[in-house]
């Protein structure tokens, strides 16, 4: 028996990165998971490649987080391939470097977009389905290091984090009488696509004049070398799913390496 045997799980943002290593950690784990992006050819790929080991345990959906209907159609299909849903991570995130003076409102409404709106309505349509089947369950939210502290040129970035906060907090007290825990974790920084594409970003903004640069520099700076991969963070998240107390509920775990204490 692992430690999530038979728990229903849809994981967003899964197709890449630390969302796919969720997912494959919580099936290790004797989960039924259900593999969610907006990237549908990838994600159906992620599904398939799973499969053979975890049989009768995958399934997969393309969906925007920011779009409701589809939010909703994504737990449909979950809870008819596995009969119920008791664990919801809101993984999915994006970030698009700029210089503060130049953040625009489109800038701004992506990002806010996906990660704090595409947060929320991920969150009330999975505590929906929860109230409904009467089951409770359990709501995990990625926050990040940029959910403590502001840094340079990721000013929405760092918003739409402190947002997956407040939002964790305010959501676990709503439905903490619906037996619905509500927690999230915050990474600091792993090695994944969403990084190099920061790196490039950086450097076409003028942060950086060569690759790897504006990291190079944040290492030396504030993560002292202290840099995770998606696999690193999984027992944390496997932790949070398997939790059955409450007594985590609204709290945001730090995976971070200790940045926050340098
Ligand atoms: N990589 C890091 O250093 C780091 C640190 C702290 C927090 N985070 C957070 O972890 C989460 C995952 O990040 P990652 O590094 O694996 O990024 P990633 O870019 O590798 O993966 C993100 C995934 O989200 C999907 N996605 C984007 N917009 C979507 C939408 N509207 N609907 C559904 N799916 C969508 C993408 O297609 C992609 O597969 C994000 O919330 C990110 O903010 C990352």
């Amino acid at each position: 028996m692992g430690r999530v045997s038979d728990r229903v799980c849809i994981v967003t943002g899964a197709a890449q990165g630390i969302g796919r290593a969720i997912g494959e950690a919580l099936l290790e784990e004797g989960a039924k998971v259900c593999f969610a992006d907006i990237n549908g050819d990838k994600i159906a790929e992620v599904a398939d490649g799973n499969r053979s080991r975890h049989d009768g345990r995958v399934t997969s959906v393309a969906v925007d987080v920011t779009q409701r209907e589809q939010v909703r159609t994504m737990i449909a299909h979950t809870v008819e391939a596995f009969g119920r849903l008791d664990v919801k991570f809101n993984n999915a995130g994006v970030n698009k470097p700029m210089n503060f003076m130049d953040v625009t409102e489109d800038n701004w409404n992506f990002i806010m977009g996906v990660n704090g709106l595409g947060c929320m309505i991920g969150m009330q349509e999975a505590a929906r389905q929860m109230i409904a089947q009467g089951t409770g369950g359990k709501i995990i939210n990625t926050a990040s290091i940029a959910s403590r502290q502001g840094f340079d040129n990721v000013a929405p970035y760092c918003a739409s984090k402190f947002a997956v906060v407040a939002l964790t907090q305010s959501a676990a007290r709503d439905l903490a009488k619906h037996d619905i825990t509500v927690t999230g974790f915050a990474p600091g920084v792993v090695a994944t696509e969403m990084w190099e594409q920061v790196d490039q970003d950086l450097m076409k903004i003028g942060a950086a004049e060569r690759p790897g640069q504006a990291m190079e520099e944040f290492s030396a700076e504030i993560l002292k070398g202290r840099v995770a991969t998606p696999q690193d963070i999984t027992g944390t998240t496997t932790f949070l799913a398997s939790c059955d107390s409450d007594y985590m509920t609204g709290q945001i775990v730090m995976i971070d390496g200790g940045m926050t204490l340098v």
